[in-house]
């Protein structure tokens, strides 16, 4: 056994267009194996700097060599570093290829964020081929030389391909097998974790490679298109078996097995200031729990190799136990770090250079896969005789090291291991007849395996290439472009109907929530083409725009066909050179914009980016979860909308878009984060997929999608509250509006702030504690009472209200008592703060921040119950707009003028309020100094009286009555004062 590094690649990709039309800035530089990122915002700090194996500079410095492939462009400044796809599979493929060949396993994996280049990489585009056909075509070559040089080798090559999608494996060479649930993983006692039934294809040439590739992608775009969105959330395992069989020093016959492992993972998500915590769905629907399970893995494996004793946490994902050999095991382990150069996708880029970091420090052990045939039988044998054996006495020992395996069981409570015995038990079973199966194959021949596979096995092979180029048509479009163009319907028939499989034959049949039965119809008039809505009312949008009457279709047109079903119209009578390309981006804006959100890229800031790009996955998202929502009458709406920090009750943080989700039945209203939206809606696509299927489809309500927790509370509103005058020492006692997450005021809060003594006695006026500057309150000892005495007005809709809020640097919120059915509770709620002494950070806190109070209960359902069904209701509300029902669901509430006049509004207000406060400073500041005047106008007065007195009483003395001398006495005694 060799110890060896996990190799870390970073690459680098060009701007796309839309980082070019936004003018983004370039983030990234490269110097041999380091990269460098810079933040955008501190563009004065020195950039952070990273050391990796390589560092792939394919940003820029390369030229078209005439066929479409990118090369180095020796003239250009950075042609020298520039790598080209050969540059990176030479460096990484040929390594895994080397592995291969001497027996080892080895595992490939690109991690990065969504369009970052994982897939360029792994697979690539075009003539631009990717590390996996580069390394499928050549381990053939390899074959044949050795067969052509005469050696006395058998050679055996598997392929398979499977998906991982919400902790479910797919498998995209026979998907039918999985699903409901999709594959088991389980435990092999030696092999590891393994999907059950997985699909190993035989195959003997790089062409046949392609071809299951090509049905594999096939496979994945037909479950991406019939659901939204689905392709960037999924990671892709390519598994390649090579076996080598020949005869040992012995004689005996032998064989050498490598398993290589090529894993495109899903997108690295964007982190969300407002998760999806506390949602009691969150375990069953973690569409990114395999992500996150395996930076926890990459930690944890991290810290092993620095000598620090951690549990590693294969079992939480189904892609760690996957990936458990090519992490913890025997593997050769490369991973590829895709970045985007663009300053927008900053905090995405650090975090993937973080995780890359991590990655290089873990050291796994390999060995040769080197076992006669005969070996491998008796063992096999031997195996489940151990196991019939174990499970008959009682079953897994926990406590024997001979009957876990490797499975750590470090710190795990006595539930949890009891389960993981469950399961492990469970495995052992199956994998009694799994072994069976495994001996039988190995004495069958792989040609007859090969054979039986092909005859049952037909791949798609696309003939439809050639007629595109002159037959009109429909392709379709997806968000990886990898998937895009994949889906080919012909529209040359006069009539071409469109429409779900339960309706009049249609000649192209769509799959996938609201496409209705005769959903629309494309005429071709003697090749002059048009679309109309079928007699249903399902969406249908042509270019963004919906069509309501017969409508002319032109080359490129894009459609949309209810809520998932993303196409482009192509005549290839029209098409032209100067045709602009679409993109899955492009047709989705345009959506975007004609439902009224600004999806303008010019002159927009940083953070008004990222929301645009919230909105691009949002929008088509809420589509379909109403077009679900609908079909299984689930009753509720969702919305999308813009919501500002302040509106959340945050006090930073940019504008996010949140979903509302209204109960049209009982008028109940919930804002979801967009993880939780997500979350959800994953698992409603699982349910509208078993109801289409003509599947027991429902769920008990803890676990449905659509049914919010009864006791879940509803963020109410809330008040900021600056705590400026408290740096002066001046009290405040206001009555401050709530607002709701619209912005729309929905009550008052009574609340104050006092300065007190360390016994909580408040100061007054005359205890004179009061700062000219803020600064002088360092390093003395403050105090202060926060009082929340009621709140006014309140919707009546809510009870058991409370208010709470985070001063300084609590980690957990302040809470107030709850009270119960009425609009003005009274919370009587009074805490007192100390902090002694007073730090700098607290004084500059205290002058220049605010804290936020929300207020949050609990909704009551409305009296009057709605007897009406989701689909009624929506359609009621189209019908008032004029709309189709499906078209009109993303209807916003507010939409982003709104919010950004909302958000101004709240700034003026803020600015009012800072107003106020200075003035309010000012008129204590002159009150002080009038009090201080009268003081002294009154101790002028009493001198003055005093010193006529004395002049008096002089003047009595000494000159009696000399008006001059008397005068000039008086001015003396104001010089006095
Ligand atoms: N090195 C590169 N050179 C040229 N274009 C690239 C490069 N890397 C990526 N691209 C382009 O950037 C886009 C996104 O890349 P890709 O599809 O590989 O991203 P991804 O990380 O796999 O995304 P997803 O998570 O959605 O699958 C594609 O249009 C691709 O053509």
């Amino acid at each position: 056994m060799a110890e060896e590094s996990v190799k870390v690649a970073v690459r680098v990709r060009p701007f796309n267009k839309r980082e070019r039309q936004r003018n983004a800035k370039l983030i990234i530089d490269m110097k041999g194996p380091n990269s460098y990122i810079q933040d955008p915002e501190n563009p004065n700090e020195e950039p952070r700097s990273f050391a990796f194996d390589y560092s792939y500079w394919s940003h820029d410095g390369c030229k078209d060599d005439g066929n479409g492939y990118y090369g180095k462009d020796t003239s250009h400044p950075n042609g020298k570093k520039f790598a080209d796809q050969r540059t990176v599979y030479d460096d990484l493929g040929k390594g895994v290829l080397k592995n291969a060949w001497e027996g080892f396993n080895s595992t490939l994996f690109a991690y990065g964020q969504t369009g970052s280049g994982k897939s360029w990489s792994m697979v690539g585009y075009g003539v631009n081929k990717g590390i996996v056909p580069l390394f499928c075509d050549e381990i053939f070559q390899g074959i044949d030389k050795k067969k052509a040089d005469g050696e006395a080798l058998e050679f055996e090559v598997e392929f398979s391909m499977l998906e991982i999608y919400n902790e479910q494996v797919r498998d995209l060479l026979n998907p039918k097998s999985s699903k409901r649930g999709g594959l088991k993983v389980r435990q092999h006692p030696k092999k590891g974790f393994y999907a059950d039934g997985l699909t190993f294809a035989p195959v003997n040439s790089y062409k046949q490679i392609e071809e299951q590739m090509e049905e594999g992608t096939t496979n994945r775009t037909v479950a991406a298109t019939n659901m939204n969105a689905t392709s960037s959330r999924a990671h892709t395992i390519v598994g390649i078996k090579f076996v080598q069989k020949y005869k040992n020093a012995a004689g005996e016959d032998t064989s050498k097995t490598a398993i290589c492992n090529l894993v495109d993972l899903a997108g690295s998500e964007r982190a969300d200031s407002t998760g999806a915590t506390g949602d009691r769905l969150k375990e069953g629907a973690a569409i990114n729990q395999s992500l996150s399970s395996l930076g926890n893995v990459i930690s944890a494996l991290a810290d092993k190799a620095n000598g620090k004793n951690v549990r590693v946490p294969f079992r939480d994902s189904v892609l760690t136990k996957l990936l458990k050999n090519a992490l913890g095991g025997n593997s050769k382990t490369v991973m590829i770090a895709a970045v985007s150069p663009a300053d927008i996708n900053y905090d995405e880029s650090l975090s993937t250079l973080r995780y890359a970091d991590r990655a290089k420090q873990i050291k796994t052990s390999v060995k040769v896969n080197e076992d006669p045939t005969e070996k491998l039988i008796r063992e096999l044998n031997e195996e489940n005789e151990r196991l019939k054996q174990m499970l008959a006495s009682g079953g897994i020992d926990m406590s024997k090291a001979s009957d876990v395996g490797d499975e750590d069981t470090t710190g795990m409570s006595d539930e949890e291991i009891a389960a993981l015995k469950k399961e492990m038990e469970e495995d052992f079973k199956a994998q009694m007849s799994e072994n069976a199966n495994e001996m039988e194959e190995m004495k069958k021949s792989y040609e007859e395996k090969l054979k039986a596979f092909q005859e049952g096995h037909v791949p798609v092979v696309s003939e439809t290439n050639e007629k595109k180029k002159t037959t009109p048509h429909i392709y379709n479009l997806n968000f990886d472009p990898q998937l895009s163009g994949r889906i080919v319907y012909f529209t040359e028939l006069p009539e071409n109907k469109i429409g779900s499989k339960k309706g009049d034959p249609s000649d192209i049949v769509l799959a996938g929530p609201s496409i209705q039965e005769q959903h629309a119809v494309i005429f071709n008039e003697g090749g002059k083409f048009a679309i109309e809505r079928g007699n249903s009312s399902g969406r249908l949008l042509r270019n963004g725009e919906p069509v309501s009457s017969k409508t002319e279709l032109c080359n490129n047109d894009r459609l949309m066909f209810g809520t998932t079903q993303l196409m482009v119209f192509v005549n290839p009578k029209e098409a032209g050179s100067s045709d602009t390309e679409v993109s899955y981006e492009m047709a989705q804006e345009e959506i975007a914009s004609n439902s009224g959100f600004d999806m303008n890229t010019e002159n927009k800031s940083r953070d008004d980016m990222l929301l645009q790009e919230d909105l691009m996955e949002v929008l088509p998202a809420i589509e379909e979860a109403n077009s679900i929502s609908e079909e299984l009458d689930k009753k509720l709406k969702f919305d999308a909308i813009v919501v500002s920090p302040e509106a959340r009750g945050d006090i930073k943080g940019r504008s996010e878009v949140m979903i509302k989700v209204t109960n049209i039945e009982t008028e109940i209203e919930w804002v979801w984060p967009r993880t939780k939206f997500f979350n959800r809606k994953y698992v409603m696509q699982e349910m509208y997929e078993n109801y289409a299927e003509g599947e027991d489809w429902q769920l008990p309500a803890e676990k449905d999608p659509f049914e919010e927790d009864p006791n879940a509370e509803t963020h109410i509103g809330s008040v900021k509250a600056w705590l400026k005058s408290l740096s002066y020492q001046i009290e405040m006692d206001e009555q401050l509006e709530i607002t709701d997450f619209k912005g729309t005021e929905v009550g008052l809060l009574n609340f104050e702030i006092r300065p007190c003594d360390k016994k909580g006695k408040e100061y007054t006026e005359a205890d004179d504690i009061f700062v000219d500057d803020p600064k002088a309150l360092v390093g003395r000892d403050v105090y202060f009472n926060v009082k929340i005495t009621k709140a006014l007005g309140l919707p009546k809709k809510f009870t058991d209200v409370y208010a709470k809020f985070l001063m300084y640097v609590d980690d957990e919120p302040t809470c107030t008592k709850k009270i119960a059915d009425t609009t003005n509770p009274e919370f009587n709620f009074k805490k007192q703060f100390s902090f002694a002494p007073a730090t700098k950070q607290l004084v500059s806190y205290l002058e220049d921040s605010a804290i936020m109070i929300q207020i949050w209960g609990k909704q009551k359902p409305s009296k009057v119950k709605k007897n009406l069904n989701t689909k009624q209701t929506l359609h009621k509300l189209s019908e008032a707009k004029g709309q189709s029902s499906a078209a009109n669901t993303n209807v916003k509430t507010v939409d982003p003028a709104k919010a950004k006049f909302m958000m101004e509004v709240a700034m003026l207000k803020k600015k009012q309020e800072k107003l106020e406060h200075k003035m309010a400073h000012m008129r204590k500041m002159v009150q002080i100094a009038e009090d201080h005047n009268k003081q002294r106008i009154s101790l002028k007065l009493i001198k003055e009286i005093m010193n006529s007195q004395m002049i008096k009483m002089r003047g009595d003395d000494d000159d009696g009555g000399r008006g001059g001398s008397g005068k000039s006495d008086k001015s003396k005694a104001c010089v006095l004062l």
